[in-house]
Parts: C-alpha cells; sequence; structure tokens
C-alpha cells in the first residue's frame, strides 16, 4: 500500500480552478474554464463585450457559483467556502458605488467601520496618504473627476486589507495620465504581495500584466505572458507606409490598397494607421506573395514589423467567430 500523501498546496498558488462553466438563461457563457494565478500576480482578462469576463472573475473568487468546475482560490473552496473567500476579496466595479455626497475622507471611513478595520479615522488617514489623496479628505467623492474617483474607489477596495483584489474595467473612460498613475498603485500593491484580476479593453493596460487571458464567447482562447500570447498566434506582419507627404493623394493610395490587399488570399487582417498598413496573415509565404506585386511600386514603402497585442486579440477574434459559422 502506498503510503505518499497528497502534495501540500502550494502557499503560493492564489487560484487554481479547471472546467469551470456557466449558463444564463440556457446560453452558456464560460465554458469550460481552467487557470492558475500565482500570489502577487497582476493578471489581466480581455474579451469582446459579453463574452463572460466579468462571469469568470466572479467565479474564480467565489462570488458566483459555477455549474460546473471545482477549484480553489486562495486556498479555500469556491463551491464551498465561498463565504470565507468573500471576507479576504476586494472588489472595484464598473460603476462608482461610494457616497457621492459624503466627502473622500468620511467614504474611507464609512468603509473602514463597515469591515470592521480596527482605528478606522487612523486607517482613513494612512489610505489618503497612499493615494495621494491627502489634500481631497474634505472635497465631496461626487466632485472629484473621473481619475480621482477610481482612485478613491481603489483605496475604499484595499482598506479592508484584502490579499485578492477585482478590478472591472477600473479605468473605464479614466485619462492616460490618470490610468498611468492607477496602474502604477497597483504595481505597488502587487509588489507587496497583493494578487490583482483585472479586466480591460486597453491594451496598453494589458501589456502592463504579468498574465493575460483572452476570452471570447465564454472560451479561453490563450493566456500567458504577452510576450508568449503573441508568439503563439504564428502572425507575420508587415507594414506598408506611403511615401511623400500625408494627404488626399497619400490617403486614396493607402485606401485602395487596403481594399485589395484584404481581398488577398494569405491577408488575414488590414489596419489602417494614417496612410501606414498594418497587414497581418497566419501564412507568412502566403502572405508575402499576396504583397508580392505591390513590391516594386516606388509610391510604397514596406517594412517587416512585429505583430502587436491588437493584432492577436482581434485574430483570435475573428476565428473564433468562424469556427461558430
Ligand atoms: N446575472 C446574469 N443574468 C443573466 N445574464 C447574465 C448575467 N450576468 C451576465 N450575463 C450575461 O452573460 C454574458 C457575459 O457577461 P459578462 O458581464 O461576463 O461579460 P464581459 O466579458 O465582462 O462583458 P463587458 O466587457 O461588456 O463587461 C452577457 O451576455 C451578459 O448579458
Amino acid at each position: 500500500m502506498s503510503t505518499a500523501a497528497a502534495p501540500a498546496p502550494d502557499p503560493d498558488v492564489v487560484i487554481e480552478v479547471e472546467g469551470l462553466s456557466k449558463s444564463f438563461g440556457g446560453h452558456r457563457v464560460v465554458d469550460n474554464f481552467t487557470m492558475r494565478v500565482r500570489r502577487g500576480q497582476i493578471y489581466g482578462f480581455l474579451g469582446p463585450n459579453g463574452s463572460g469576463k466579468t462571469t469568470t472573475i466572479r467565479m474564480l473568487c467565489g462570488l458566483l457559483t459555477p455549474d460546473a468546475g471545482r477549484g480553489t482560490c486562495l486556498g479555500m473552496d469556491i463551491l464551498t467556502e465561498s463565504r470565507a473567500i468573500r471576507e479576504h476579496v476586494g472588489y472595484m466595479t464598473q460603476r462608482f458605488s461610494l457616497y457621492q455626497d459624503l466627502s473622500v475622507r468620511e467614504n474611507l471611513e464609512f468603509v473602514a467601520r463597515l469591515y470592521g478595520v480596527p482605528q478606522p479615522e487612523a486607517a482613513a488617514s494612512a489610505a489618503l496618504q497612499r493615494l495621494g489623496l491627502e489634500g481631497r479628505g474634505k472635497q465631496l467623492a461626487g466632485a472629484l473627476s473621473g481619475g480621482w474617483k477610481q482612485r478613491l474607489a481603489l483605496g475604499a477596495c484595499i482598506l479592508p486589507g484584502p490579499d485578492l483584489l477585482l478590478l472591472d474595467e477600473p479605468t473605464a473612460g479614466v485619462d492616460p495620465q490618470a490610468r498611468r498613475e492607477f496602474w502604477e498603485q497597483i504595481h505597488d500593491l502587487a509588489a507587496e504581495g497583493l494578487t490583482v484580476l483585472v479586466s480591460t479593453h486597453y491594451m496598453d493596460e494589458a501589456e502592463r500584466c504579468h498574465e493575460i487571458a483572452y476570452i471570447a464567447y465564454g472560451k479561453l482562447l490563450a493566456q500567458g505572458t504577452v510576450q508568449s500570447v503573441i508568439a503563439a498566434a504564428g502572425l507575420t506582419t508587415v507594414t506598408v507606409e506611403v511615401r511623400g507627404e500625408a494627404g488626399q493623394e497619400a490617403g486614396r493610395l493607402a485606401r485602395d490598397l487596403a481594399r485589395d490587399l484584404s481581398q488577398r488570399a494569405g491577408v488575414d487582417m488590414v489596419a489602417p494607421f494614417g496612410t501606414a498598413l498594418h497587414i497581418s496573415g497566419r501564412d507568412a509565404a502566403a502572405l508575402e506573395a499576396a504583397l508580392a506585386p505591390f513590391r516594386s511600386d516606388e509610391r510604397l514603402a514596406f517594412r517587416a514589423d512585429a505583430p502587436t497585442l491588437e493584432d492577436v486579440f482581434i485574430d483570435l477574434m475573428r476565428r473564433s467567430k468562424d469556427e461558430m459559422r
């Protein structure tokens, strides 16, 4: 008889789930989702609207019960210990859910009291300082700009000291500077050991994550570091630039070329950027054959390019749409 005990759970694994599925009204919104997240990771969820990102994230944290599948979050069972899991999760939803007619400080003190944080006033002061909100303590939350509101919402989320942070499109509609500052905070928190799951539609934010998952129509289509997701897609990309001044003439040439190329075998995507075209294909030889007739055109400059994450996601989405047809 074997005496080998089951391996002890790895304390650095915060989420480990397999085969999670969920349907609403007979429609499968998440289909057989499996993943593992390590402590201190910033894990990004990307995918088209309504593809099941929020539903997936909520199941991972025990906030929603899956129809099928199993797993643990923070070492606890997502099916039987969801209440205990919730006590350790900070959840920032898409909607600003603090009191608009309370001041910044009052909101933070309220949250501290609600969660039984010791010395709520001191905890609120610490949160104000940490988030660079000291000068705004007396300001009404409703009077803050979008970026500051998000910062306050983040402060309220981390005040009870969660081990896992769930951010659902936290920076939608926030300007680039405020988004950058918000992400600096997220990285600081992760460096201190907080694990972060974040859904976003911004490619630059995806690139700030340690790992990403791309979900479309309920299915996990890609997972890993940004570099590995791009490499696994196997896309070849070429940029074609119309030489000379950007004007109507150049614009027309780029548009006609885009129309022509997008009809050709070997060309899977054509995306205009000013008077340049970003052209991608999964079969490098077929792509080159499609471009060959244009290479001698002196009005055009060709250069091999690296595919971007956006190229990869659009390609994945198209492919999954085709498969569903
Ligand atoms: N409680 C619910 N009851 C019924 N349908 C739901 C429920 N929650 C989500 N859905 C549906 O499930 C699908 C996936 O929704 P989900 O919010 O997970 O997508 P998402 O990828 O987060 O979308 P977005 O990027 O727009 O936020 C949508 O069609 C949505 O309408």
